[in-house]
C-alpha cells in the first residue's frame, strides 16, 4: 500500500480556477522521486461539480478541500451557483474547524505543496493493480430447458375452482414444462425429485397437487373443528393410489402437508401463493412458521389447527422440541423446497429432527424434493427419505423427460445447471481497488439514466450489506437542493440481510416486491427461490460460494421466460472461476473485459457520475472522475468515528466471509490472495485498518483448528471402525431439574447417539441436556467447551438419561437399554474446583447399564 500510495493536493481554500484546459495525460500523477511519496499532480480546470461541492463539504471536516476535480457537465454547471454561495460558508468553517487529518509537525510540514497545504495520503485507483488476464469464454453445451408447453391446466382434470384461481388469480393458463410433467406423478402419488430452471413454476408443480388432494377429501378437511372433535376423511383421488382410503385422525394430528423452505421471505411467499390457490376452498387451512415470529402467536396457530404448514427447517424444530400441541400423526406431503440448499451444512441436523419426527408417526407419505440444481448430497437424503422416486428433469433433447432411477439423482445431471435462455451473463474482472467505484457506477449508469430498472446486488456479508447501503445512500443519492427542492433522485436503495429484523425484513421484500425501480442489496438471503417481479439486473459483487449459488443468484432475473441479465465481479486473480461455471456448463458469457477499467464500467463511471451524454468520456476523463468519486466515498468514510468504524467491520466480515470458501474453490478464492490494501479500498478506507492481521490469524487459526478437528474426527471415525463401534439410533429422554432456579423442566428429544459417549456427554461434563449433539463426536468437543464458570456457575443438574440402543447397520442385535442416573453435578465457581467436584462425581455417579 505505502508505494502505492499518491498525495492528494488538498487545500483549504477555494481553488484557482484556470480556464478550461482538456486533461492532459502528460498532467497526470507526478511521482517525486526525491522523497518517499508520490504527489498527485491534478491541478483544477474549472469550478468544481456539486458532487465535488459535496467532496469540499466532506473535506470541510477534515479542514481540507481537494484540487482534483473533474471536467465541467451540464449538472455541474447547474450546480455552480450553489457551490458560489456554499464558499463562504466553506471558508468559514475551513477556518474554525481544524484539520482532523492528524499529522505530526514535521511529516505535516514535509507533507506541505508549494502552497503550503496539507495532503491526504491516499493511494491511486489506477496504479500497481493486478495485470488483468484475458478471458476467454469456455464453449460449452448450455443445458437447454423449454419453459413454457401448450398444454392447458384443464387438462388435468384438476377442480374446475381450482383451474379457474389459476387462471384469474395467477394469470396462469398454460402449464410449465415441469408442472407439465411433475403434477400428473404427484398426483398419482409418487415420491419425486424435481429439478428444473430457475423460475420454472416449480411452487405451482407441487402446490396444485396438494391444493387437488386436499380438497377432494371427503368429508372435508377441517382445520379449526371444534375442540376434541374426530373427523373421519376419506380420501378420493382420481389419480392417487389409495383411493378411498379412510383416515381417521383428530384435529391435533397436526398438518396434513409440510412445506420446508430454507429462507422467511421464501415461506412467506410460498404461503401466499397457497393462500391464493386456496381462496375458493375456504376450510383448508394454510400456516407458516419462521424464525422472527413470536413464538406464542405460532402455537397459538398450530393448537388452533393447520393443514399445509410451510416453515423454514430451524423455527419447525423448533416447535417439534419445545411445543406440545404440534403433532405429525397426519402429515400426507412432505415437501422440500430448494432441497439442496436444506441439507447444507446448519440445516442438515434440522432435517434429522424434522424426519425423526415425521418417521416416529409411522405413517405413509409423499416426499418431493425440488431445486434448480440437483447435487450429490441430495441423492444421498433421497435414497434414504424416499421411497421408489422419479426423477423429474426437463431438458432439451432428452425424450424421456421423466426417469425413475432407484439412484434418484443421475451423476451427469448433478453435474450440469440450467440458466435460463433469455439471462444475458456478464463478467467484469475489476481490480480490487476499483470494485466500489465500478460497482456506483453501474448502479448509477443503470437507475439514474435509465428507465424501470431494478438490480439486486448479492454481498457476501451482513456488514457488508449494511455499510454499502449507508454509503450509497449517503453520497449517490442527491440531497434536496435550493434549486432543485424535491429529491428527484431516482436511486431507491434497499437492504436484506440476516441480521435485520424480521419486520423490517417482511417490510423490505415486500416494498422492493413492489417498487418498479430501486437496487436491493442483499446477502444470499434472497438468492433462493424468491420471486421478484421484473428484476432487470443482478449484480453479484462478491463471488458466490458455489457454481449453485451463481445459478440460484442469476435466477432471480429472466424467470418464466422474461429477459434479464447478470454481472459478476471479479477480481483478475478470480478470472479461473469462470472455468468452474463452465464445468457445470454454465457459460455464455458475454463480456469477458481485460483493460484495466472495464469498458462496461467505463461508460457507466463516465455517464453515471456526471452525465455527459452528448460526447463519449475519454478514458482519462473517467480516471478521473472515477478518483473523485472514490475520493467522495473515502471522505464519507473518514468523515467521522462511526462510519470508519462501519467500514472496517465490513472488510473485516468480508474477509471472514472470503475466507469460507470451500477447499474444492480455495486454489481461486484463497484469502492469501488478497490485496488487504486493495480490498480496504474497497470499502472506502484509504488504508488497511491496523489489527486485520490478527483478525486474520484468528480466522486462519479457526480454519488450522477446523482442519486439525476434521482429521481428529477422521481419526476417530478409523477407530470406530476399527472397534467396530455402530452407530446407534436412540431415543434420549431427560429428566432436568435445575436447582439453581427452582424451576423443572422435561425436555425430550430423539436423536442418534452413541452409547460410549452419551453417558460422558450427558451426564457429567453437560449440565444443560437439552443442547445434546447429533454427533457424539461433536457432543464430546461441546462440552468441553461449554465449561465456563459463566455458563455453568451455580447450576445444578440432576438427570436421568435412558438410551434405547437400536443398531443402525444390524438389526438382529437385541435391542437394550441403557440407563444412567445421575447423582447430582455441580460445576462452576472454578476450574479447579470443577476438576474436584468432578472427580469425586465420578466416583459417585452411579452408572448401570442394563
Ligand atoms: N404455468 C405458468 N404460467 C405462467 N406463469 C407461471 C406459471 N407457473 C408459474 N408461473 C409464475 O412463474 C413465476 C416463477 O415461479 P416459481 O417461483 O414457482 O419458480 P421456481 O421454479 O420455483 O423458481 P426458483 O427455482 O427460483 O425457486 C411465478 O411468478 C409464478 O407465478
Amino acid at each position: 500500500m505505502a508505494e502505492d500510495t499518491v498525495m492528494l493536493n488538498i487545500c483549504t481554500g477555494s481553488p484557482k480556477i484556470p480556464n478550461q484546459t482538456p486533461f492532459l495525460s502528460s498532467k497526470k500523477w507526478t511521482h517525486n522521486k526525491s522523497g518517499s511519496k508520490r504527489k498527485a499532480d491534478f491541478q483544477p480546470h474549472e469550478r468544481s461539480s456539486f458532487k465535488q461541492r459535496k467532496i469540499n463539504q466532506a473535506g470541510q471536516q477534515s479542514s481540507s478541500q481537494q484540487t482534483l476535480q473533474p471536467p465541467k457537465s451540464p449538472s455541474q454547471r447547474r450546480n455552480n451557483k450553489d457551490a458560489e454561495e456554499n464558499q463562504h460558508t466553506r471558508e468559514k468553517s475551513a477556518a474554525k474547524s481544524p484539520s482532523k487529518v492528524k499529522t505530526s509537525p514535521k511529516k505535516a510540514a514535509e507533507e506541505q505543496g508549494g502552497h503550503g497545504r496539507p495532503f491526504i495520503k491516499t493511494s491511486s485507483l489506477f496504479r500497481n493493480n493486478p495485470e488483468i488476464p484475458d478471458v476467454v469464454s469456455p464453449t460449452v453445451k448450455q443445458v437447454k430447458e423449454e419453459v413454457f408447453t401448450k398444454n392447458t391446466f384443464e387438462e388435468l382434470k384438476l377442480h374446475p375452482y381450482l383451474v379457474a384461481t389459476l387462471q384469474q388469480r395467477l394469470n396462469v393458463t398454460s402449464m410449465t414444462s415441469v408442472q407439465k410433467l411433475a403434477i400428473p406423478l404427484l398426483l398419482a402419488g409418487k415420491d419425486a425429485i424435481v429439478r428444473s430452471q430457475t423460475g420454472s413454476g416449480k411452487t405451482l408443480a407441487y402446490a396444485i397437487p396438494i391444493v387437488q388432494f386436499l380438497q377432494e377429501a371427503q368429508p372435508r378437511v377441517k382445520a379449526s373443528a371444534l375442540r376434541n372433535v374426530h373427523i373421519i376423511c376419506t380420501f378420493q383421488c382420481n389419480y392417487f393410489t389409495l383411493v378411498n382410503a379412510t383416515i381417521i385422525f383428530q384435529r391435533t394430528d397436526g398438518p396434513l402437508a409440510i412445506v420446508v423452505v430454507p429462507t422467511r421471505e421464501l415461506a412467506l411467499q410460498s404461503f401466499q401463493m397457497f393462500q391464493k390457490l386456496l381462496q375458493p376452498f375456504i376450510w383448508i387451512v394454510p400456516g407458516v412458521l419462521m424464525g422472527g415470529e413470536k413464538k406464542k402467536s405460532e402455537k397459538a396457530r398450530l393448537r388452533k389447527g393447520i393443514n399445509i404448514l410451510i416453515t423454514t427447517p430451524g423455527r419447525l424444530v423448533d416447535h417439534i422440541k419445545n411445543t406440545l400441541t404440534i403433532a405429525f400423526s397426519s402429515v400426507r406431503w412432505l415437501i422440500l423446497d430448494e432441497a439442496d440448499r436444506i441439507l447444507d451444512l446448519g440445516f442438515e441436523k434440522d432435517l434429522t429432527v424434522i424426519l425423526n419426527a415425521l418417521n416416529a408417526t409411522g405413517l405413509d407419505r409423499q416426499n418431493v424434493l425440488l431445486s434448480a440444481t440437483i447435487t450429490e448430497g441430495l441423492s444421498r437424503l433421497a435414497s434414504i427419505s424416499m421411497k421408489d422416486p422419479v426423477t423429474v428433469h426437463v431438458s432439451e433433447g432428452s425424450e424421456k423427460m421423466v426417469e425413475a432411477s432407484p439412484q434418484a439423482v443421475p451423476r451427469a445431471l448433478s453435474d450440469s445447471y440450467a440458466v435460463p435462455e433469455k439471462l444475458q451473463q456478464h463478467v467484469v474482472l475489476v481490480p480490487s481497488k476499483l470494485h466500489l467505484v465500478c460497482l456506483a457506477a453501474f448502479i448509477l449508469g443503470k437507475c439514474k439514466f435509465q428507465q424501470q430498472q431494478k438490480l439486486i446486488v448479492f454481498i457476501s456479508s451482513c456488514e457488508a450489506v449494511e455499510f454499502l447501503f449507508t454509503l450509497f445512500t449517503a453520497v449517490l443519492i442527491e440531497k434536496p437542493s435550493a434549486t432543485s427542492p424535491k429529491n428527484s433522485s431516482t436511486l431507491n436503495f434497499y437492504r436484506l440481510h440476516g441480521n435485520m429484523k424480521q419486520e423490517n425484513r417482511t417490510e423490505v421484500f415486500q416494498e422492493f416486491s413492489n417498487c418498479k425501480t430501486g437496487i436491493l442489496l442483499c446477502t444470499d438471503v434472497a438468492a433462493r427461490g424468491l420471486d421478484l417481479p421484473s428484476v432487470t439486473w443482478i449484480i453479484q459483487y462478491n463471488p458466490p460460494i458455489s457454481p449453485a449459488e451463481y445459478v440460484h443468484r442469476v435466477g432471480r432475473t429472466a424467470r418464466i421466460g422474461a429477459q434479464g441479465s447478470s454481472l459478476l465481479f471479479l477480481t483478475p486473480s478470480e478470472a479461473a472461476f469462470v472455468d468452474v461455471l463452465a464445468n457445470h456448463n454454465v457459460s455464455r458469457v458475454l463480456r469477458g473485459c481485460c483493460s484495466p477499467v472495464p469498458d462496461i464500467v467505463i461508460k457507466d463511471v463516465a455517464d453515471g457520475f456526471v452525465s455527459i451524454p452528448e460526447r463519449a468520456a475519454s478514458e482519462q476523463e473517467v480516471r478521473v472522475r472515477a478518483t473523485v468519486l472514490q475520493t467522495e466515498f473515502e471522505n464519507y468514510v473518514h468523515a467521522n468515528k462511526e462510519s470508519l468504524q462501519k467500514a472496517k467491520s465490513a472488510l473485516q466480515s468480508f474477509l471472514r466471509s472470503y475466507s469460507t470458501y470451500p477447499s474444492a474453490l480455495k486454489h481461486i478464492f484463497h484469502i492469501r490472495s488478497l490485496h488487504m490494501g486493495h480490498a480496504a479500498k474497497s470499502f472506502g478506507l484509504r488504508d488497511a485498518p491496523q489489527g486485520l492481521g490478527s483478525s486474520l490469524n484468528t480466522t486462519r487459526e479457526k480454519s488450522k483448528g477446523k482442519a486439525k478437528s476434521a482429521m481428529k474426527a477422521a481419526s476417530l471415525a478409523a477407530l470406530e471402525e476399527a472397534l467396530s463401534v455402530h452407530m446407534l439410533l436412540a431415543a434420549v429422554s431427560l429428566s432436568v431439574q435445575q436447582s439453581s432456579s427452582g424451576s423443572k423442566r422435561t425436555i425430550e428429544s430423539r436423536r442418534p447417539v452413541r452409547r460410549d459417549f452419551i453417558t460422558v456427554g450427558c451426564g457429567l461434563r453437560r449440565p444443560c441436556p437439552d443442547k445434546i449433539p447429533l454427533m457424539s463426536r461433536s457432543c464430546r468437543y461441546k462440552h468441553t467447551r461449554s465449561l465456563s464458570p459463566v455458563n455453568n456457575k451455580g447450576l445444578w443438574c440432576k438427570g436421568e438419561v435412558t438410551v434405547l440402543q437400536r443398531p443402525l447397520k444390524k438389526p438382529t442385535m437385541k435391542e437394550r437399554v441403557s440407563k444412567l442416573v445421575i447423582s447430582e453435578f455441580h460445576s462452576g465457581i472454578g476450574q479447579s474446583k470443577y476438576k474436584k467436584k468432578k472427580k469425586m462425581h465420578n466416583a459417585e455417579a452411579e452408572m448401570t447399564v442394563e
